[in-house]
């Protein structure tokens, strides 16, 4: 069996090795040429996999290690009975973690506290849900609008009232039909609604916001921040929306270590049960202890203090902003350095993996810790 995977995978020689002959591509750069003799097409979201891809191929079963799917076309590859799987939530609880470090930091630039936010959360799917649980255990006042979702426990809005709010964060697919299509959902129009001081976060994808109407809106509302993770040109990033935006990265909001190995775990899940296959491999076995496993604080800390320089130790977003201004700023083919920046990109660890000391009568901090998303050990 021939196993065509994208380079950027990792884990597939584990997982995949024993099933067959595996090939590694980058999966830009994918062709027809290189996946016709293929069985098994293991890609991520830079693999358009459409019928010019895969048209005349042996291709059974196609896996994305992504949540998103907006790089496939389902319709067709249903149409020709070839099997699909995509990853629910693989990087979900990495996504927040990349929201919750992006408030901390606007947050400690004015001086405020998280709980002193309210937050907007557009699609309240894997991401949405999670961040939506986070936000509330840790005081921020949160309202969601998801007009597929009916759920009396989420604090459903409208979608004029969730733009309402101070921050307002994205989470919804890149649709282009339907009832609710999200492309350029955030537009001239949704932003004029916004509050002229208001946070927009986008690490959904890009398209989802009108980059041009943004960058208008930034130019001459200079009270407007921006956090974009998702470009709407991607892997090109404009140079001069760039320099607007407050905290700017390149597509990695979901690439802890733990997310990127949930994503393969789960398409060689779904893979074993396409070819009625047992699984051989467990998840736990193969992640890495993380190099900082716990941390303490003195015994007179106040949380409000250590909990914006807990959540940098654990994931400070200014290094993946300043990392995409390098490469923007200094090279010469953006999309290049864009594609590098994601090839290249450093371990992170979730909040999960870290722990917290906490003493044994201190159940207030210990329960803010935990709905932050670390881990917390009480002293005996
Ligand atoms: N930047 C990254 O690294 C990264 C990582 C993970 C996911 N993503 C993106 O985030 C998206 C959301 O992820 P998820 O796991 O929460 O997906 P999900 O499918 O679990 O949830 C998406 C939610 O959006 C809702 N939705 C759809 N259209 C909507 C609309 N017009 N208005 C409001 N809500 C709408 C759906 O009803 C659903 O509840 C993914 O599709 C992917 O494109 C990006
Ligand atoms: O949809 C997703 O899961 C994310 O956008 C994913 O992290 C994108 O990473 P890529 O597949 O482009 O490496």
């Amino acid at each position: 069996m021939k196993i065509v995977a994208d380079e950027n995978m990792p884990l597939v020689d584990s997982l995949f090795g024993e099933l067959g002959e595996v090939v590694r591509l980058p999966g830009r750069s994918m062709s027809a040429t290189d996946v016709k003799d293929a069985d098994i097409l293991l890609v991520r979201s830079v693999t358009q996999v459409n019928e010019s891809l895969l048209s005349g191929s042996s291709v059974k079963f196609v896996g994305t290690a992504t949540i998103g799917t907006d790089h496939v076309d389902m319709s067709w590859l249903e149409s020709q009975g070839i099997a699909f799987a995509n990853a629910p939530g693989c990087n979900a609880h990495s996504v927040v973690d990349y929201v919750i470090s992006a408030l901390i930091c606007l947050c400690q630039d004015e001086y405020k506290s998280i709980s002193d936010l309210s937050v907007g959360v557009i699609g309240a799917g894997n991401v949405g849900r999670r961040l939506i649980t986070r936000l509330k255990k840790l005081g921020v006042e949160v309202k969601a609008y998801d007009p597929f979702v009916e759920d009396d426990s989420l604090p459903l809005v409208s979608f004029d009232e969730v733009l309402n709010c101070d921050v307002v964060s994205l989470h919804v697919p890149l649709t282009k039909d339907g009832e609710h299509p999200t492309f350029h959902l955030i537009n001239e129009d949704a932003l004029r609604c916004m509050k002229r001081s208001a946070v927009l976060i986008n690490t959904s994808r890009g398209p989802v916001v009108d980059n041009a109407a943004l960058k208008q809106h930034l130019i001459l509302c200079s009270e407007f921040k921006a956090v974009l993770d998702v470009w709407e040109a991607e892997p090109v990033v404009e140079r001069e929306l760039l320099d607007l935006v407050d905290l700017g990265t390149a597509h990695i909001a979901g690439y802890s270590l733990d997310g990127k190995y949930r994503g393969t775990f789960q398409i060689y899940t779904e893979a074993c049960k396409f070819l009625g296959l047992p699984m051989r491999k467990r998840l736990p076995q193969m992640l890495p202890e993380p190099d900082l496993v716990q941390v303490g604080f003195s015994k007179e800390s106040v949380f409000e203090e250590v909990f914006p320089r807990l959540v940098q130790v654990a994931y400070d977003i200014r290094r993946d902003d300043r990392a995409l201004r390098r490469a923007v700023l200094r090279s010469t083919n953006v999309a290049e350095a864009f594609d590098l920046l994601r090839k290249n990109y450093p371990t992170r660890r979730e909040f999960s993996s870290l722990s917290v000391k906490m003493r044994k009568n201190d159940s207030v901090n210990c329960s803010k810790f935990e709905a932050a998303g670390f881990k917390v050990k009480v002293k005996s």
